[in-house]
């Protein structure tokens, strides 16, 4: 064992000294940059693993690693910083990264857990942004139009399952083949094959049914679907058994081969990694070394590369001091050496041998410029020139494609479709609002006890005789029956105490007292009129004490008392042949204008209580399917899938419009047809008006969900921002009560303005161009846009 790892140190030293006398063979002092053929070249100090700057061959002629050099690879990584949390106390992750990835390799990205494998992962297919750097995938930077990146060039597998549980297998794959592009008959053999190449069970099986390592092999089958120019896989092996994890790795070999797929793999296994072209060993958010698994074995003198990746780790650990000092530039980057036959090329910034699969035996000569010639001073066409960004312009300007459309509308009514809960949120909870509204509010309280003291009458007989003619004798017991039978019931008492003791202790409602003498001074003080003594109108009084802590109660027993004495004396004169207009007070109500002479709170409340429910329901169904996706890591993948921020509103948008004209549509029916709500305005109106605050409340819900980064955060800043709304907009008490400043601000809120104009439209059947009900329509369309900007700008701004 000895003996051969003695021979490795000796070949590789070999190598070394070939390298310099090679390097020794370029012309020293001249002005260009030479692309050179030699299969072995190494920049770091194999002694230490640590970069040696004295180490580099003195003579060899470093090139510029330019723009052009890093869109040669597959993935260039310069000189890369990302932090967390702010900038007061941030958790740097990445440090002054290089990482160089070249074309048709496989490149096994190792390192402790934590220490920011993932991070770069998703900044290399962008889904997070730099803080400072600079990342080249396929040519482009991640995030530029026509990079293709995040979109159809990259397979990205995700750490977490990331995966629609309510989906089929075949489901899956129709999602995401759609979004790339694809069409369902090549969708459909492309899935025959990964089902058998991954030993997947019955493509109808339901993700959310299948074991954990089924589930990361569909999503390793979702990265492989398009068969994408760079596969980015984060931990595809773990929960995969030993066999299958050989024949992936076998396939990832084989797709490599002709040079035209790369991949980068992070695994914990590190020994799987031999298999990869390269490896790279990342620790504290540096690559402390990049080569080929074979020289990292030689030259640390290693049987595993675990012993490898803990001697750098000492090193580094041991040198503490100098970290900073390491110049991860420097990093060596001979990513096949002794692997392929590839030209390499030494580049002076990082010291990184670039790859190249194109020019292989053209020397490339460097202007000043940053042009490029080659040996005949021809300037060469350059791959992925800046302007050349957008290489397929027409799909630059298309905001969406009909794929990525069908995909995410089929996805969101699928989801709510298998999704009983959702269902039942959707389509069964407002009614059961309405139907609990219309039975619980605006009706009469009924079944009021009151405490009745007639001294009129015989208490222990309970006699009190009701005369219907004109008849002057137990008045008291005539107004008596006289009141409204089933919102009033009344309980006798002897004496005024006790009554009003039962009112104490809540066993009524009020009290109520007639003298012994009432009949005699009530007829007094009708007949003698003003010339009736104080004493007579004293007696003539029916003494009232009710309990006024309920206001609604209170009020409405109040109104019973007084409408059932004019009733009654109404009745009085009108057996005596007298005009019953003289129990009326002087005022004469006419037929009003708007509304009836009895109205009902019921009315009044409902144009409140139909646009709060449409506004609330679509706020918790959006808030919740965005950060439910989002915390799954289904948001991202779709993105890094090459779907837009605004394709995702898109769909959603459309989405909830056919679920708002479901809701609006039970919700009226059941207000106006079942329990005749009155509408006397326009119901189409009623229905724009209700379905537009439900697309308002849901722009409110994409807020929400932006902001929010758990459920439980959007769930609580949704129930917070309910009753707030509910009660300053008007919905169940007029706005004409509050104090001044709450006014403005309540006009300011989505709803009040809405309800407002609804109101009117039900209640006084006004049109569109009167001003209380047009300023509904546009305060509704104002609050859209204006949710809409926010999500949009919030989404941008998190996505760096
Ligand atoms: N969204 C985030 N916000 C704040 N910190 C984060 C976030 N994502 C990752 N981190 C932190 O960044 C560091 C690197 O995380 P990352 O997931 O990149 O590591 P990793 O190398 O992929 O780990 P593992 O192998 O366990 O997956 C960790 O300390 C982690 O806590």
């Amino acid at each position: 064992m000895e003996e051969s790892q003695k021979k490795d140190a000796a070949a590789q030293k070999e190598k070394i000294k070939r390298m310099f006398s090679w390097s020794d063979s370029i012309t020293e002092g001249s002005n260009t940059n030479t692309m050179v053929d030699s299969p072995d070249v190494i920049t770091m100090d194999p002694r230490n693993g640590i970069v040696n700057p004295a180490f580099q061959p003195p003579s060899l002629m470093s090139q510029q690693s330019t723009d052009w050099t890093r869109r040669q690879q597959a993935v260039s990584v310069r000189h890369a910083f990302k932090h967390y949390g702010s900038k007061k106390n941030p958790n740097h992750v990445l440090s002054n990264l290089n990482m160089t990835v070249g074309k048709g390799t496989i490149y096994g990205l190792l390192g402790a857990s934590g220490c920011g494998k993932t991070t770069l992962l998703s900044c290399i297919v962008g889904r997070r942004r730099l803080n400072t750097g600079e990342i080249y995938v396929l040519g482009g930077k991640p995030g530029t139009k026509g990079s293709g990146v995040p979109g159809k060039r990259v397979g990205y597998m995700p750490q977490e399952i990331a995966l629609y549980g309510e989906f089929s297998i075949a489901e899956t794959m129709k999602y995401f083949g759609w979004i790339f592009g694809m069409e369902t008959s090549e969708i459909n053999d492309r899935l025959q094959f990964l089902l058998n190449f991954l030993d997947l069970p019955s493509q109808s099986r339901l993700v959310k049914n299948l074991s954990g390592g089924q589930q990361r092999r569909v999503s390793f089958a979702v990265a492989l679907m398009h068969d994408p120019e760079l596969l980015i896989l984060d931990e595809p092996t773990v929960g995969v058994d030993p066999l299958l994890r050989q024949s992936i790795w076998n396939h990832l070999v084989q797709i490599t081969k002709d040079g035209n797929k790369t991949v980068i793999i992070t695994t914990h296994y590190i020994e799987e990694a031999r298999q990869a072209h390269t490896i790279g060993l990342m620790r504290s958010g540096r690559l402390l070394a990049e080569e080929s698994p074979q020289v990292l074995l030689s030259m640390y003198g290693c049987q595993s590369l675990e012993e490898v990746f803990l001697k750098l780790s000492r090193n580094q650990g041991n040198d503490n001091t100098n970290i900073p000092e390491i110049n991860m530039s420097n990093n060596i980057s001979l990513a096949t050496l002794g692997w392929g036959k590839k030209d390499v090329y030494v580049s002076e910034e990082s010291g990184v041998i670039g790859l190249n699969f194109h020019q292989s035996k053209e020397i490339l000569i460097q202007d000043q410029s940053n042009g490029h010639y080659d040996v005949n001073g021809k300037k060469m066409e350059m791959m992925g020139e800046p302007a050349a960004d957008c290489d397929d312009c027409s799909a630059c300007c298309n905001l969406t494609t009909k794929g990525k459309t069908r995909a995410l509308l089929q996805k969101n009514f699928l989801r709510m479709w298998r999704n009983v809960g959702v269902m039942l949120f959707i389509f069964v909870l407002p009614v059961m609002q309405v139907i609990l509204f219309c039975l619980a509010i605006g009706r009469d309280p009924t079944g009021l006890h009151l405490a009745i003291v007639n001294h009129e009458m015989d208490f222990n007989s309970s006699y009190c005789p009701i005369n219907t003619n004109c008849t002057f004798s137990y008045l008291s017991c005539r107004y008596l029956n006289s009141l409204p039978n089933d919102t009033i019931i009344q309980d006798h008492y002897r004496d005024v105490e006790s009554a009003i003791q039962a009112v104490k202790v809540g066993d009524a409602w009020g009290a109520l007292y007639f003298t012994d003498n009432f009949t005699d001074a009530l007829v007094a003080r009708m007949v003698l009129g003003r010339d009736a003594d104080t004493e007579t109108l004293d007696q003539s009084e029916i003494r009232v004490w009710l309990d006024m802590s309920n206001q609604q109660i209170g009020l409405m027993l109040n109104r019973d008392l007084q409408i059932s004495y004019r009733d009654f004396a109404q009745d009085l004169l009108t057996s005596c042949d007298q005009n019953p207009k003289l129990a009326d007070i002087p005022i004469q109500f006419k037929e009003p204008i708007y509304g009836s002479n009895d109205p009902s709170f019921t009315d009044f409340v409902a144009p409140g209580v139909i646009l709060t429910i449409v506004f609330f329901l679509a706020v918790a169904l959006t808030s919740s399917a965005l950060i439910i996706e989002r915390m799954e890591g289904l948001l991202d993948r779709s993105w890094v899938a090459g779907v837009t921020p605004l394709e995702i509103l898109f769909s959603h948008v459309i989405t909830q419009f056919v679920v708002m004209v479901g809701q609006t549509a039970l919700v009226l029916i059941f207000m106006i047809a079942v329990f005749g709500v009155e509408c006397k305005g326009n119901l189409v109106l009623v229905v724009i008006l209700t379905i537009l605050q439900g697309l308002c409340g849901m722009c409110f819900g994409f807020v929400i969900s932006a902001i929010c980064e758990l459920e439980r955060n959007a769930i609580q800043l949704a129930l917070g921002s309910f009753y707030p709304t509910l009660l300053l907009s008007g919905v169940i008490w007029p706005v004409e009560g509050m104090p001044i400043i709450l006014r403005y601000i309540s006009l300011c809120l989505p709803l009040t303005m809405a309800t407002t104009s609804l109101r009117s439209i039900l209640t006084r059947g006004w049109n569109l161009l009167e001003p209380d009900v047009y300023m509904g329509f546009i305060s509704t369309i104002t609050w859209i846009i204006l949710f809409l900007s926010v999500s949009m700008a919030v989404l941008k701004f998190k996505r760096g």
